[in-house]
């Protein structure tokens, strides 16, 4: 059966897969389309709708990505966002250019004029931004139907031709009506008639491995994080004991957390190997401050272990991980994405490898993984972990990395977590942790000068780790956890609260 998709046309958004994702769970199908896709094949799809996502570049810079122009001559509806909206104003005649005031994070939208894109809505709400140009002009026969303080065309819309733009993201969480405005596009705007529901992602994708793999066997790198437990829990559902899981200690755990981990897997009956690589990787790392090269060097190496430790397993010609699209699209593994960062497992591996990659939920979100995990089975308490980055506290340590300072922050970190769980917070928080900064600062300790390091706590709320925003602790608890910090971590003379928002920050510092 053919199901007419809404089309998402990427401009190299990092939220494109959100966008098309936003899209399926309000029951509509939906693809993603690269900006260059001819207008015939388009119209062969039959969309619904097309929605422009943002991007990386300004629509009047030289090779800006253009889609054709008569994608408007389509007849379907068509909605921009960000970058998306400003190709629109761009492309039928209006003024895009760089603005006084850059937006990033959230804004006070203000309806100026009601329209059906905001049925249910109310005249005021909080949008999540991340630009630094604005429309300075509107094309012939559009309207502007909503501003921010620094955006005057912020919602814009042609509605005669069907035609809306969006200068916030709806598809982000942190756009507190997002999904009403985008059921408002695909179902009011488009007319789109519900055609898809969560398919049985986990049947499918075991019968999937099944046919992947053959009889050949798979080494799991399994980290005890929530995505490698849950892939492979499912792979071992398809090809039992001819997986294989290895989970590396590379001297960059947490306090801990390697006995955690083994304890946790053990329980859920995986088949486990602990491997010891913490000297190679410390080694490594030695002397290096740059965070691409410390991903890189950590991304190679793991696979260096992995391909060493498939030699002991006959005919191991897999290897799994549990990379989930935000790795993916972050480290520019999606055509016309900008390059924020190179996730160890994905752009951090080697040009050549011996075993082949199997990533369940490559295109998938966290919080996607942790419903497939429950249906699976598997606890709450692993299930709720925090996410923990694959080159774990070395880019948590804010240029070189060495024994002595690996020591301090895992001693910080742990007093951290442990006054969140007790206090009720670590369930509430998508992710906290403390990174050690690079410098030292004066202090007075016992009526002598002190010259030490400093500690900085993150604490963030996300629910798919694509736009976060620094959680809201009351004054008493973070003056609780430093007075703890500083009196029992030595070397630490000062701690400060991380107040930044992604974007446009990251939730690491590196
Ligand atoms: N110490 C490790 N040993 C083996 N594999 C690892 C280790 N750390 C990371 N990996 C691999 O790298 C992948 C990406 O790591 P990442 O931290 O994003 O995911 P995760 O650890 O599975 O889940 P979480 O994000 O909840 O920590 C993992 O899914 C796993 O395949
Ligand atoms: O396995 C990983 N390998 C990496 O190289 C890596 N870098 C960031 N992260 C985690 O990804 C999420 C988004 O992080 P950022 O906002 O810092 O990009 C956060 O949850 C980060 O902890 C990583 N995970
Ligand atoms: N997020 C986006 O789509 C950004 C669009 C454009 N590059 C700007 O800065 O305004
Ligand atoms: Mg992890």
């Amino acid at each position: 059966m053919k199901r007419r998709p809404i089309l998402v046309v990427n401009f190299g958004s990092q939220y494109v897969q959100l966008i098309a994702r936003r899209v399926r769970e309000l029951g509509i199908y939906s693809e993603i389309v690269h900006w260059d896709t001819p207008i015939d094949e388009l119209k062969e799809k039959e969309p619904y709708g097309l929605i422009f996502s943002g991007g990386p570049a300004s629509v009047y810079a030289k090779d800006a990505p253009l889609p054709p122009k008569d994608i408007y001559e389509l007849g379907v509806p068509i909605l921009g966002i960000c970058y998306g909206l400003q190709v629109i104003a761009h492309q039928l005649g209006g003024k895009v250019e760089k603005s006084d005031h850059q937006e990033y994070g959230r804004a006070r939208l203000k309806v100026v004029k009601r329209d059906k894109i905001f049925e249910g809505i109310p005249d005021e709400f909080d949008v999540w931004m991340s630009h630094a140009d604005k429309v300075a002009q509107l094309p012939d026969g559009f309207e502007t139907l909503a501003v921010s303080d620094n955006s005057p065309h912020a919602v814009i819309a042609s509605r005669e031709r069907k035609i809306y733009g969006f200068q916030f993201h709806p598809e982000v969480v942190h756009t507190v009506y997002g999904r009403e405005l985008l059921s408002n596009f695909v179902y009011g705007v488009c007319g789109a008639e519900r055609n898809w529901e969560m398919g049985d992602f986990i049947s499918e994708k075991i019968e999937e491995i099944r046919n992947i793999v053959g009889n050949a066997q798979v080494i799991a790198a399994l980290s005890g994080g929530v995505d490698s437990t849950v892939a492979s829990l499912l792979v071992h559902r398809a090809i039992g004991d001819r997986l294989h899981c290895f989970f590396i200690d590379h001297g960059l755990l947490r306090l801990g957390e390697r006995e955690e981990v083994e304890n946790n897997l053990r329980a859920l009956g995986l088949p486990l190997k602990v491997v010891d690589a913490s000297e190679l990787f410390l080694e490594r790392l030695k002397g290096v401050e740059d965070p691409e090269e410390k991903r890189k060097i950590i991304g190679n190496t793991f696979i260096e272990v992995f391909e060493r430790e498939a030699k002991g397993v006959e005919r191991a010609e897999f290897l799994l991980q549990g990379t989930l699209y935000p790795d993916v699209v972050e480290s520019a593994g999606i055509k016309g994405s900008a390059k924020i960062k190179t996730h160890h497992n994905v752009g951090g591996l080697p040009q050549r490898m011996h075993l082949k990659l199997i990533e369940p939920f490559r295109e998938l979100f966290k919080d996607e993984v942790r419903e497939i995990g429950k249906l699976l089975g598997i606890p709450k308490e692993i299930l709720g972990r925090h996410p923990f980055p694959g080159p774990g506290l070395a880019i948590r340590i804010i240029g070189e990395v060495n024994r002595e300072d690996l020591e301090i922050l895992k001693k910080a970190d742990r007093i951290f977590i442990e006054e969140l769980k007790k206090n009720g917070f670590y369930d509430r928080i998508w992710q906290a942790f403390a990174v050690l900064l690079p410098i030292r600062s004066v202090g007075v300790m016992g009526d002598v000068r002190t010259y030490e390091k400093v500690i900085a706590l993150r604490a963030v709320e996300s629910t798919d780790g694509m736009t976060a925003d620094w959680y809201r602790f009351p004054y008493d608890f973070l003056d609780h956890v430093m007075r703890r910090i500083i009196n029992e971590v030595r070397g630490v003379g000062r701690v400060v609260y991380d107040v930044s928002s992604k974007p446009p920050s990251t939730i690491e510092w590196e």
